[in-house]
């Protein structure tokens, strides 16, 4: 069965989402396989991020990504990682259509950042390497 990482970033926590986001994962008949709240660490994200590390807005994508917990965990189902992708919507949360996670949730942010509440692994290779590094599995 595939696998895939998500998150509930600090912004979803904070503002009370994470049942009604777990509550959607469900829904769908995804399991829960792993499930934790978390502090994350700069240097855990420059790993997780290594592809946008050095893109002008990572030092934003820090900030907002160490200020609260967050909830992580790893989600078991056929076609998760395409599916939960579809399910949080656009990353820009202006872009995402009404009925996905971002597109119902989330809130235009003060500053350059993009708060979008949650996070999935784009592709098989990724979903692997971001649970090796999350739950060293
Ligand atoms: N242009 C930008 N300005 C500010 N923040 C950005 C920008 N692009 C991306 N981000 C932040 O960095 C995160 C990772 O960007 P990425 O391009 O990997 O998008 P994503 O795959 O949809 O998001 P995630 O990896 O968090 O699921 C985004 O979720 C967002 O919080």
């Amino acid at each position: 069965m595939e696998k895939t990482l998500f998150i509930i970033k600090p912004d979803g926590v904070r503002r009370s989402l994470v049942g009604q986001v777990i509550e959607r994962i469900e829904r769908r008949g995804f399991l829960l396989e792993r499930l934790e709240m978390r502090e994350v660490t700069k240097d855990l994200l420059e790993v997780h991020y290594a592809d946008i590390a050095s893109k002008p807005f990572y030092g934003e994508v820090v900030d907002y990504m160490t200020s609260g917990s967050v909830v992580v965990g790893v989600l078991c189902g056929s076609d998760v990682i395409l599916s939960w992708r579809k399910m949080m919507g656009a990353t820009n949360p202006s872009d995402a259509l009404p009925g996905t996670i971002r597109g119902d949730f989330a809130h235009a942010s003060d500053d350059d950042s993009i708060e979008n509440i949650v996070h999935g692994s784009d592709s098989a290779e990724n979903a692997a390497r971001e649970i090796a590094i999350w739950f060293g599995e």
